[in-house]
């Protein structure tokens, strides 16, 4: 294996370089290779087998710092997608175990909540530093149980990784505030303080990710946490906690449960001891569990679906606008909140637009994640498959035009041919619902002004990206855009250094950067009386 081919596998399918990757440190590196590009066709079962002699092949649940059974026994199995093989089983745990993890977060919260913010950096710093240390071997965790190819997965432990080290850099920087008072013997301060136990739920599409930039703040913060991953994608999260013990965070600080959702979600939204939940993944899950904290009045963050517009202008650079486009569409084979849903072209660009983009994505390799150049990996499963071709087969009944792709890939199981279509309109079941596979739809707008009514006509708005060579026309058009997340003339705009969220039902708060922190804080206002008192 040559690093050459090293530098290839962290390039995007067309060519561009991947930001979340950040992977000029790799490719500045001489020698040696990583194992990870010598182990690249490592059947699965020698991954798992490896995993196991290092320690982080996690199949239990952790409560208090004590990896736990489901108390009844059951378990469920984790399947590698890209085979249709079980991984292992894991424990089907519910409504008393959570119980129990909450109880073991809210006694841990006592001393937590009162080291220093030094303190707590420190030993975020270090289970950063181990997840780095582990990060290929995590990374074929992710690719083994969500299906990604391995050098996303190595992006994306940059990525998480990268949520735990700002958070790090940040707990030293919870500062408070001191108000001029308006009568002459008080002082007024602001005091900023942890919100308490958090319940924090995760989706599959990035195993480590989703769950760092929530646990990440919380812990800077003084927080503990009860973690539920997903039931498809537990693996890498365990693997996380149990580097989280060996960095030396206490036990009870760090708790994961996993089994039955809605009976573990109940449980978190019903305890009074659960100040805070934060979400990703569904509108639907998301709704029901910001209802279900009305009870307790608790502080929620959501992150919820998107449906993405990218609008190519006529006057945008093809070039830029093609590598944007492949870039926000088909990363994690379109399975992400941010992926472009539907790509609106401009009339005088179309038709170039369409066959350049074909171009681009008709000899994206698709296949296991594992192997050499593979871009493409598998759905997560059967469900997202039916409901890709569902979206497709409505709207090419109404009119739109496959020019690429369109069905299930040869190799069967969840692959999906990469697809083109065009001739969609907005009124399609297929705009206004998150495709969440590597389907590119192509809306025909005439103006400017049309191109904003279209992409915000739908009651999410989390990801957007604009291609326009103009700098006013940038402007104006993020402005108007009624979304979180403005990507011009880029199609790769994550980073932990960034606010990441919603506007409208794509979700509450926001996740990363400085803006992250105050998610898991309570503002506390201290008057100082008779001050002028001897
Ligand atoms: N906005 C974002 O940042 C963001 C990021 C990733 C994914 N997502 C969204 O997530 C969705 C895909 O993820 P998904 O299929 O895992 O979503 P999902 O809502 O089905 O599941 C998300 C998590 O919620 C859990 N869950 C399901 N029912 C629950 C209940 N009743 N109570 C408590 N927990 C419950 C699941 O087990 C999983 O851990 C997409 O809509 C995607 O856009 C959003
Ligand atoms: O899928 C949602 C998260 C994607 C991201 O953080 O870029």
């Amino acid at each position: 294996m040559t690093l050459a081919f090293a530098a290839k596998r962290l390039r995007l399918p067309n060519g561009s370089w991947n930001l979340i990757a950040r992977s000029s440190h790799l490719l500045s590196m001489q020698a040696p290779i990583p194992p990870l590009f010598r182990q690249i066709s490592m059947a699965a079962e020698s991954v798992a087998s490896q995993l196991t002699s290092s320690g982080l092949l996690r199949t239990q649940g952790l409560i208090g710092g004590k990896w736990v059974d489901a108390y009844d026994g059951k378990t469920l199995k984790v399947y590698n997608p890209a085979t249709g093989e079980p991984i292992v089983d894991i424990p089907c745990m519910a409504g008393k175990e959570t119980n129990d993890a909450i109880s073991a977060a809210y006694d841990a919260y006592r001393s937590w909540c009162k080291t220093t913010a030094s303190e707590r950096s420190k030993l975020l710093r270090k289970w950063y530093d181990l997840l780095m240390a582990h990060k290929e071997e995590l990374a074929q965790l992710i690719t083994l149980e969500q299906g990604k190819p391995l050098n996303e997965s190595m992006g994306e432990i940059n990525y998480g990784a990268g949520f735990i080290e700002f958070s790090a850099e940040e707990a030293k920087r919870v500062y408070g505030d001191i108000i001029p008072a308006p009568l002459s013997d008080r002082r007024l301060f602001v005091l900023k303080q942890p919100v308490g136990v958090v319940g924090a739920i995760a989706p599959w599409n990035f195993p480590l990710a989703m769950i760092t930039r929530k646990v990440g703040p919380a812990l800077a913060c003084g927080c503990t946490v009860v973690i539920k991953p997903s039931e498809l994608t537990p693996l890498t999260a365990l693997a996380a906690a149990e580097l989280s013990i060996r960095a030396g965070i206490p036990a009870g600080v760090v708790n994961v449960v996993m089994g039955n959702a809605p009976d573990i979600g109940d449980a978190l939204i019903a305890s009074p001891q659960v100040r805070k939940i934060t979400f990703t993944g569904s509108t639907a899950v998301g709704k029901k569990l910001m209802a279900g904290s009305a009870g307790t009045v608790k502080k929620v963050s959501l992150e919820l679906g998107g449906n993405a517009p990218c609008i190519i202008f006529d006057d945008a650079d093809l070039d830029v606008a093609i590598k944007g486009t492949v870039g926000a569409k088909f990363r994690n084979s379109g399975q992400t909140c941010v992926c472009a849903n539907r790509i609106l072209v401009q009339e005088g660009i179309y038709e170039k637009f369409a066959n350049a983009l074909v171009k681009a994505v008709q000899n994206m390799k698709v296949g296991d994640g594992f192997n050499e150049d593979v871009v493409q990996g598998p759905l997560i499963n059967e469900a997202s498959v039916k409901k890709v071709d569902s979206l497709i087969q409505d709207a090419t009944s109404k009119g739109a035009k496959l020019i690429l792709g369109g069905q299930r890939h040869s190799l069967g199981l969840t692959f999906y041919e990469p697809t083109v279509i065009t001739d969609v309109k907005n009124e399609m079941r297929i705009s206004r619902e998150e495709v969440f596979g590597p389907v590119a739809p192509l809306l025909r707008f005439k103006t400017e002004e049309e191109a904003i009514r279209i992409a915000n006509d739908t009651n999410a708005g989390l990801g957007s990206y604009i291609f326009t060579n103009s700098a006013q026309r940038s402007w104006r058009v993020a402005e108007a855009l009624e979304y979180g997340l403005v990507g011009v003339n880029e199609g790769l705009i994550s980073t932990e250094v960034a606010p990441f969220g919603g506007f409208k039902q794509s979700g509450l708060g926001r996740e990363g950067s400085k803006y992250g922190m105050d998610e898991y804080l309570e503002i506390k206002y201290v008057c100082l009386g008779n001050m002028n008192k001897e």
